[in-house]
């Protein structure tokens, strides 16, 4: 009986990394969790408990803190892909390292009207994502956005679906359509990208799309969310979505002799409907590692 020891990947997961760097007054707040994981021949650790190619989990950890002190963080994408390049060029046994990092946004508390030098809120919980496959050759970066919640209170019908003996669900021409999108999209021929604008631009074609579209099903609305991604931005080969219906159900009034003209919902935390949906261009490239790895 052989048996032998398969694809395998270590490294820290989940960092809190927060940084404040300081102009003048003014501070500039980041919020970051990273995560690396590294491949390569690691058949030894595992097999003998030979540790002479695990770059310790620590050291990843304290290398993303290092980096961080020792030059200004800036797009999560370069921060990525910096410290990918690290663990990939220092290393010798290792040949892959794929970094993911979530980014919160801190707004500026408003005070007497004006932005405030070091107080900051966070209403949403919308993240900025990305996760880079470094090879010593080549990278590849998919970006994201997490947890983006959108409601339009009109502009959705869903009808037309096959009734059987187990259909309770009254057919409708006017219902609320919220979601929270995680999408993710990868990059194709990536230097040159301004990571920030592209991000910014991506976030706004989803959320015009979402309020414009008049939704026949939740699936129109991803694929016409991708579709616009993809027509907006050349430099974006794929996209896709996990997008919960988060659905809102009529309240029945009759019991209180009330009638309910779409204006007392039930909103409901679970069970939601998963729509899940890939939008790609014809003549995209294969797609890396990164896209493979990237969960949703
Ligand atoms: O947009 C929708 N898609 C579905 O597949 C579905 N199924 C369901 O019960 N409600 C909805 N809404």
């Amino acid at each position: 009986m052989g048996i032998s020891l398969g694809p395998n990947q270590y490294g820290k997961a989940e960092v809190r990394l927060v940084t404040v760097r300081r102009t003048g007054g003014v501070h500039h707040l980041r919020d970051l969790t990273v995560s690396s994981a590294l491949r390569g021949d690691l058949s030894a650790t595992h097999l003998t408990g030979d540790n002479s190619a695990v770059l310790a989990t620590d050291t990843q950890k304290n290398t993303m803190y290092a980096f961080a002190k020792q030059q200004d963080v800036g797009e999560i994408e370069d921060f990525a892909l910096r410290l990918g390049r690290r663990f990939v060029d220092t290393q010798e046994k290792i040949t892959g390292a794929r970094v993911s990092v979530e980014e919160r946004e801190w707004d500026r508390i408003t005070v007497d009207g004006a932005p405030h030098a070091h107080s900051f809120s966070s209403s949403g919980g919308e993240r900025r994502t990305t996760t880079v496959t470094v090879h010593p050759d080549r990278a590849w970066v998919v970006s994201g956005v997490d947890g983006l919640v959108v409601l339009k209170s009109t502009g959705s019908e869903f009808h037309g679906y096959p009734k059987d003996e187990y259909t309770t669900l009254a057919e409708t021409d006017d219902r609320i359509l919220a979601t929270a999108v995680t999408a993710r999209w990868r990059y194709e021929g990536f230097t040159g990208i301004d990571w920030a604008k592209s991000h910014r631009e991506i976030r706004r074609t989803l959320l015009e799309t979402f309020a414009t579209k008049h939704s026949l099903s939740l699936q129109q609305t991803l694929y016409a969310m991708g579709e616009a991604v993809l027509l907006a931005r050349p430099e974006v080969a794929e996209i896709r979505f996990s997008l919960p219906n988060k659905h809102h159900f009529l309240v029945d009034l009759s019991p209180f002799g009330l009638e309910n003209h779409n204006e007392v919902f039930y909103a409901a935390d679970r069970p939601y409907g998963l729509i899940e949906g890939t939008v790609v261009r014809d003549e995209a490239e294969e797609p890396g590692p990164a896209w493979t790895d990237a969960v949703l």
